[in-house]
């Protein structure tokens, strides 16, 4: 059985919602003085951790304040990253094997453990990657996996799987995927040749400097698997890719200490570390917009990082995505107003999904959109597109609401299709119908969405009303 089979399945379950946040403590190394003092940052459960930063009052005393964080996993300082792997990172392969679009993010203040951590993950990922496919292989299909590798420098977008670090260019493709045009995407056949190829690009990314954390502290890498099914060359290709981000501090640090192009520098990635937030929050879109500073929209044109990771965060992304979010922090005192910051950044990226709630209050006048439908309904609408044929209606979707079926991929649903029909109909005609229902989930997105900008206006009104009022009675008391 694939080592990714047999995760755990609620953590990481890309049916489930669209975005998992995890924070990872560094253990404290080295100095002893350092790592004998009580962690600034610690667990307090498996999805809780406790920051303790120490201030003086404006009485001159020392005061230690605590704040806690919410997350879907803490991993403690002793945890090893084969855990996260196994946790975090394992289940997102069969999902992206069958058509989804999986993304693994580090964010961290510098020198945190975001390469370590990935960079590890990287190493285990071919083994769980390579043995998933040979075990569909087995079921009569192909598929082929490559890898492209960039390194994100301000507008600069590089190869690093390019000796010369060449200037590549995101682009999207007649599908409106996100690519990278002009830079090389080796097929990697076998876990020894993703691993050789996984070394050129890491190491790639040390030379741009002449230290690792320089070079990997001012700049975005992504490391991109693409897999696609060789079987059918219409299926949705899949995607599963980790992505090693900028130090999280380097804005205010580099404002006071460094030249104006190095303080240009430090804005872009503070832009776009901004817009990745912006984007993730707003793909959720919770439910109490009243909550919300501005008006549900999914800025991913506003950075490359968004740009080349467009597919996790647009709502017309033609397949299902997950995206795993591990904010990595240091356990050391010193390091505590940095990462109360990072744990502060990840927190507000944990918003409940609306959609994958079957219980979603409609208005009095309006239909519920296909990701509201409930199981019968959906097997009604299969029974209808499928005619007479469908004689296990059931199995496209044994328990799955609407929202939770839009998280299916392609592949699996097309089996599905295939398997109700018990076998009359083919591969084409399966895709047709899954084309068309995914036509239906794009509108319904597009439709809920002017319904929450329509919302957020009316929030907006009643908000400068209320404090026009109040303006008015604070003039009448004075
Ligand atoms: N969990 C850990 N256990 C042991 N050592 C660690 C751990 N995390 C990080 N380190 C060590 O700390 C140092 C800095 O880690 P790393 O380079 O991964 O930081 P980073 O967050 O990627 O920094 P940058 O933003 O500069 O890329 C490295 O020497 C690394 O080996």
């Amino acid at each position: 059985m694939p080592a990714a089979a047999s995760t755990s399945a609620n953590l990481v379950d890309p049916r489930g919602r669209d975005f998992t946040v995890a924070y990872r403590i560094k253990p404290r190394l080295g100095d002893a003085s350092v790592s004998t003092n009580d962690p600034a940052i610690r667990a307090t459960s498996t999805t809780s951790a406790l920051a303790l930063a120490k201030k003086v009052n404006v009485r001159g005393e020392e005061q230690t304040l605590e704040e806690a964080f919410k997350a879907h996993r803490v991993y403690e300082e002793s945890c090893k990253t084969q855990q996260i792997f196994h946790d975090l990172v394992a289940p997102l392969v069969p999902f992206a094997v069958l058509g989804g679009y999986a993304t693994a993010l580090a964010y961290g203040q510098t020198g945190s453990g975001k390469t370590f951590t990935l960079s590890q993950c990287s190493s285990l990922l071919g083994e769980v990657l390579f043995e998933d496919i040979a075990a569909r292989q087995t079921r009569g299909r192909a598929f082929s996996v490559e890898l492209s590798s960039v390194e994100l420098c301000g507008d600069d977008v590089l190869d690093l799987l390019d000796e010369g670090k060449k200037k590549v260019k995101i682009v999207q493709d007649a599908d409106g995927r996100s690519l990278f045009e002009g830079a090389n995407a080796p097929a990697v056949a076998d876990q020894p040749a993703l691993e050789a190829a996984l070394h050129t690009a890491w190491s790639s990314r040390r030379t741009g400097a002449t230290e690792w954390n320089e070079a990997s502290s001012r700049s975005h890498a992504i490391f991109r698997l693409t897999i696609r099914n060789a079987s059918d060359p219409n299926a949705t290709p899949g995607v599963v890719q980790l992505v090693d981000l900028a130090g999280s501090e380097r804005a205010s640090v580099e404002a006071k200490n460094h030249s104006a192009s190095r303080r240009g520098e430090s804005a872009s990635i503070n832009k776009s570390l901004m817009t990745l937030k912006d984007c993730i929050r707003n793909r959720t879109l919770s439910d109490g917009l009243a909550s919300m500073s501005r008006p549900p929209h999914v800025p991913f044109r506003s950075s490359p990082l968004t740009l080349a990771l467009k597919e996790a965060f647009d709502l017309t992304t033609k397949q299902p995505t997950h995206t795993v979010f591990i904010a990595t922090v240091s356990a050391l005192e010193r390091d505590v107003a940095a990462s109360l910051n990072t744990l502060k950044y990840a927190s507000q990226l944990l918003i409940a999904p609306r959609g994958a709630s079957a219980t979603i209050a409609l208005g009095a006048n309006s239909r519920p959109t296909i990701l509201q439908w409930p199981n019968d309904k959906i097997i009604a609408y299969f029974e209808k597109k499928c005619g007479a044929d469908l004689s296990q209606a059931h199995l496209i979707a044994p328990y799955e609401n609407g929202a939770t079926l839009a998280r299916v991929p392609e592949q699996e649903f097309v089996d599905r299709i295939i398997k109700a029909t018990q076998g009359k109909w083919g591969h084409l005609r399966a895709r047709k119908v899954y084309i068309e229902w995914w036509g239906r989930v794009v509108d319904a997105r597009t439709l809920q969405r002017k319904d929450d900008q329509a919302k957020w206006k009316e929030i907006v009104k009643q908000r400068k009303a209320r404090e026009l009022q109040d303006d008015l009675e604070a003039a009448a008391q004075a």
